[in-house]
């Protein structure tokens, strides 16, 4: 049986996953660790003899230049990367900016874990104000307002995401071109919640580590079989 072969990617780690602060559509560099891990991360699929049809990253540059960093390691620059925001991290509300153990300090454990990982948990969320902002950054002045989020749930996430694999990604994998997404934490765990079928329990353990590529496979029916880390 043929197996077919899709690369998910979490960007290697920010300057505020160092810091512990909660990301979310904050646009934060990546951290010298983060550089380092999304070369390793080229090297590993290279030695692997990866290669790519498309690729698909958020519009956050933490994604973004993780996906240049490989792209330019496999020596395959000229491969059409579409930048979505439907792949963005979700979004985290009025918690972006805040340091995670200070939340938990002030929120206790139990709350703060339900918000990290629960699906359909809802979260503090950024004022009127603060949204006619981010509408107004370039990155987000071409979608309607209503969609751009004051925060998420994953199951939000999960409802932007699902929709933009069904239409931009799954049909390329079916017509069995090679594909890498490289996105983010939460919005890698609504897709893999979707294509593994999880229920809302198990969702809630699975954590994706930064800069380390994972493998779905798919069969010749394109149904999705498993994942594991490269
Ligand atoms: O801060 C964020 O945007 C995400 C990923 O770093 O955090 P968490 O792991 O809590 O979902």
């Amino acid at each position: 049986m043929k197996i077919y072969k899709l690369i998910l990617m979490r960007h290697g780690e920010s300057k505020w996953n160092k810091l512990n602060k909660f990301t979310g559509w904050k646009d934060i560099d990546l951290s010298e660790t983060g550089i380092s891990e999304a070369k390793e991360c080229a090297k590993l699929l290279k030695s692997k003899e990866f290669n790519f049809n498309y690729a698909y990253t958020s519009v956050l540059k933490r994604s973004i230049h993780t996906m240049w960093t490989i792209i330019k390691h496999l020596n395959q620059s000229w491969i059409p990367i579409k930048k979505s925001w439907h792949l963005n991290e979700r979004h985290y509300g009025s918690l972006q900016g805040l340091n995670k153990d200070d939340v938990i300090k002030e929120y206790g454990n139990e709350q703060v874990q339900k918000w990290r990982r629960g699906f359909d948990v809802a979260l503090p969320q950024i004022t009127l104000s603060e949204k006619k902002t981010l509408a107004l950054d370039p990155k987000y002045s071409h979608i309607n307002i209503d969609d751009i989020p004051l925060s998420e749930s994953l199951k939000n996430t999960s409802e932007r995401v699902i929709p933009f694999w069904k239409t931009h990604i799954y049909p390329n994998l079916k017509a069995k071109k090679n594909i890498i997404i490289v996105a983010h934490g939460n919005s890698l765990r609504a897709l893999i919640k979707h294509l593994s079928n999880m229920n809302d329990a198990d969702i809630m353990k699975l954590d994706i580590a930064t800069g380390i590529p994972m493998v779905y496979e798919f069969n010749n029916y394109f149904e999705p079989i498993k994942y594991y880390y490269l």
